[in-house]
């Protein structure tokens, strides 16, 4: 029998994302299949989620869940997964973003549109839905950072049908940055017992932390690399709660993201205009060409960087423009595309007026763009402060665009230095530097430069890349086992 896990998500591809999440929670349901593991997942009934349902089939209703009427709506993901939509006007019908309005700023009431995406999960996990008869429970949650943190809470403190209600879970934390706090008001609306106030519950800093509430009552947590799992352990990387992550000992591990093959694959990719595989490189100049023509630069057969990201100081942002000069004067060429912080991306737009042919800056969001400039840069920059896994570096790989990194988190685990041993062992397949500043980056870039114009030497650190297998086939095994491990 297929084990049955519910996995609870504010983002999942293709149906609604932001960032780094949605790729993975989109990818989980088909990468644990083959491991007889059955995932549904669990979406808010945000408008754009709603569009994509055909004929949604209500299949429970709660009259008051956390104080407002909801409805479950049964789907498929495009794989043909099961889907389970909380649709809940009152929380999610609402234009702008998932956590924002459209002047950027968070909903007020983000405690209750994931406290109540937690309290269905552990609902539904519990077995509120009944089919002939028979509560259809599931044998695991596994929830996604602080947006599905409280689903832990409530299994442990609150489970629906008692303590015969009790299903085990798994947190992933895919951004330690983001913990949901609120303040200490919106406790009594949780509709969680006192013991919940504690040390092991909730409570947070005076407050409530969604993630915390996760962190703390979940069976086992994951976060996406090995090196991020023990980066956490530091106050600079735990961000408070590492007191927490070093308490939970065993509990915690890390398993990196994989990739989806299918959609990150430049030997079928119909964004390209020319498909190639690492047998057939020299094609990738026809997708270069393109991807300068694109953003009006100048035809060279000098490196072309790319960077593909959200515009905050996390990704490192905003040492990039201050960079800019440095890169042109050394002959690099910059195409970026992302957004985010309003600061950052004026001083970006800034530096591709200063160097017009030379770099160019699209903000904003576009997929299809994203996979041109995989498949026609020369090599992707990646310089964050901290980086839980990291999927840009893992695309670049796939694409031979070689990765130029900081070496943190997931992109330690995942890009190997061209320094002197890895280029004559022959196994380098990208460019790591230690520390965010103006120095180390313009160290890496002179690196790479110096690196590109020694076309064997950079066509076997992109053959190399492109030999990595990053798909999902051992993570989706690394997650199967831990979830057997919790419901033996
Ligand atoms: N402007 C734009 N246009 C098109 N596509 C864009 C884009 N900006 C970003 N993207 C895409 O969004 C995704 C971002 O992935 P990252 O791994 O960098 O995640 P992020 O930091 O959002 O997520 C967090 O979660 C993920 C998943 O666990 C972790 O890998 C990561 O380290 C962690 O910070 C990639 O698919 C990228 O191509």
């Amino acid at each position: 029998m297929a084990l049955k896990v519910l996995s609870v998500t504010s983002e999942a591809v293709p149906l609604i994302k932001t960032g780094g999440l949605a790729d993975v929670a989109g990818a989980l349901p088909a990468a644990l299949a083959p491991h007889g593991v059955e995932v549904t997942t669990l979406l808010p009934g945000y408008p754009a989620v709603m569009q994509t349902l055909k004929r949604p089939r209500a299949i429970f209703a709660w009259n008051s869940l956390l104080g407002t009427s909801a409805r479950l709506l049964a789907g498929k993901l495009a794989g043909g997964q099961p889907l389970l939509v909380l649709d809940a006007p009152a929380l999610y019908a609402r234009e702008g973003a998932p956590y924002t309005d459209a002047a950027g700023l968070d909903w007020g009431d983000n405690w209750q549109r994931f406290a109540a995406l937690g309290r269905a999960a552990a609902d539904i996990a519990g077995g509120v839905m009944v089919k002939r008869g028979k509560a259809q429970r599931f044998d695991l949650v596994h929830a996604h950072d602080w947006q599905g943190g409280m689903a832990p809470a409530y299994l442990q403190f609150a489970p629906f049908g008692g303590d015969e209600g009790k299903v085990p879970s798994v947190i992933t934390i895919h951004n330690m940055a983001f913990q949901g706090w609120f303040n200490a008001e919106v406790f009594p609306r949780l509709g969680l017992p006192d013991a919940a106030w504690s040390l092991d519950g909730v409570e947070y800093h005076g407050g409530v932390s969604l993630l915390k509430a996760g962190l703390a009552n979940a069976d086992a947590v994951t976060t996406v690399s090995p090196t991020y799992a023990r980066e956490i352990r530091s106050n600079t990387f735990g961000m408070g709660l590492e007191g927490l992550i070093i308490a939970r000992g065993n509990s915690v591990h890390g398993i990196l993201n994989g990739i989806d093959s299918d959609s990150w694959n430049p030997g079928d990719d119909p964004a390209l205009s020319a498909a190639y595989t690492r047998r057939t490189l020299d094609k990738r100049i026809a997708n270069k060409r393109a991807l300068e023509a694109e953003f009006g630069l100048d035809e060279s057969d000098g490196p072309l960087f790319v960077a593909i990201t959200r515009l905050t100081w996390q990704k490192g942002m905003d040492v990039l423009p201050e960079v800019l000069d440095h890169l042109v004067g050394i002959g690099g060429r910059l195409v970026l595309l992302g957004s985010g912080d309003p600061h950052l991306e004026h001083a970006l737009s800034r530096g591709a007026a200063r160097h017009p042919g030379r770099v160019g800056v699209r903000i904003g969001y576009d997929e299809a763009l994203s996979h041109r400039m995989q498949g026609g840069g020369d090599a992707i920059l990646i310089p964050s402060r901290f980086e839980p896994c990291g999927l840009t570096q893992l695309y670049g790989l796939a694409y031979g665009c070689v990765p130029v990194v900081a070496r943190t988190g997931g992109l330690a685990d995942t890009v190997i230095d061209a320094n002197p041993a890895a280029l004559a062992a022959g196994c380098a397949t990208g460019v790591q530097f230690d520390g965010v500043n103006y120095d180390s980056l313009a160290a890496a870039l002179n690196r790479t430069v110096a690196l590109y114009h020694d076309r064997e030497a950079w066509e076997r650190i992109q053959k190399n890349g492109m030999k990595c297998d990053f798909s999902w086939k051992a993570s989706g095994a690394a997650y199967a086992d831990l979830y057997r491990s919790l419901t033996a």
